[in-house]
């Protein structure tokens, strides 16, 4: 199978006020096949979120290569949906109204998206709050509803920036099997930044290990266990090895 995502190459500098030129990508090559669920794991500034933003279509300029589809990417597309580490709803609309705004910014069949946003809050768990305002919810529940916002155009691509790093920890692992099971359910492919290597290893089908200064990739593990995953899989000696693996590129640096 082709892949859907082909990186070839890719540098990104950035020029500080002072004139100084951070490194923030260099050379990077990475392929994604459809469906594929890939973590990036890497110490803080070895250029994770930007490798996102480039392939959001946030960051138009870059050198290298960029394809989607074979196509290159250099402006924002209803092919690429974008997680946040901060689910950022607007406090004023109810839930239903958020998970539908990036379809009323375009103005788009409302209709048609309505029934797509229900069956997405339904697909995870959300059904039935469909007016609550967003400080109605937990934290979980609202993170839950940024993933049907970033749905709700149907995008191929699926791009989430430490998406669960702000919640607590029993949460996040309930959070880690609720994705897995949409991942399954909806056949996306899913690029996913997290500084947890039990959380990468739990949901990844490779882990990208970047290092920074310049930004770049180490290494690219596979993690060939089978789905569904379950929590207590991770107990098992095969899951500990492939942890302490990706482990062992790390010292004293930011990645639990
Ligand atoms: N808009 C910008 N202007 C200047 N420098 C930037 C900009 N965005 C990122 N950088 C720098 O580029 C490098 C990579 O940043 P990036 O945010 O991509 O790293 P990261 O791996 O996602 O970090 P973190 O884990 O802390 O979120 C860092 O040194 C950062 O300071």
């Amino acid at each position: 199978m082709s892949p859907l995502i082909q990186i070839r190459k890719l540098s990104k500098n950035y020029s500080t006020k002072g004139g100084d030129i951070t490194a923030a990508l260099s050379l990077v090559d990475l392929d994604v096949a459809p469906g594929e669920f890939v973590a990036l794991v890497g110490p803080s500034g070895c250029g994770k979120t930007t490798l996102l933003k480039i392939l959001a279509g946030l960051v138009g300029e870059y050198r290298g290569e960029v394809l989607l589809n074979g196509k290159p990417v250099r402006k924002p597309s209803s092919e690429v949906g974008f997680v946040f580490q901060e689910p950022t709803l607007l406090p004023w609309r109810t839930i239903l109204e958020n998970i539908l705004l990036p379809v009323e910014l375009v103005n788009l069949d409302m209709k048609v998206y309505r029934d797509r946003a229900l069956d997405l809050m339904a697909m995870t768990g959300l059904a039935g709050f469909e007016n609550k305002y967003p400080k109605e919810l937990s934290g979980g529940m609202r993170q839950r509803a940024g993933i049907c916002r970033a749905l709700v155009r149907d995008p191929k691509v699926l791009l989430m920036d430490e998406p669960f790093g702000s919640l607590d920890a029993m949460t996040r692992e309930f959070m880690n099997e609720e994705l897995q099971r949409i991942w399954l359910d909806s056949g996306k492919t899913i690029l996913f930044v997290t500084h947890s290597i039990p959380e990468a290893v739990f949901l990844a089908d490779r882990v990208v290990i970047m290092s920074p200064r310049p930004g770049k990739i180490s290494e690219i593990v596979p993690v060939n266990l089978p789905r569904p995953r379950q929590l207590s899989d991770m107990a098992h000696e095969s899951t500990g090895e492939i942890m302490s693996h990706i482990r062992s590129h790390f010292s004293n640096a930011r990645v639990i």
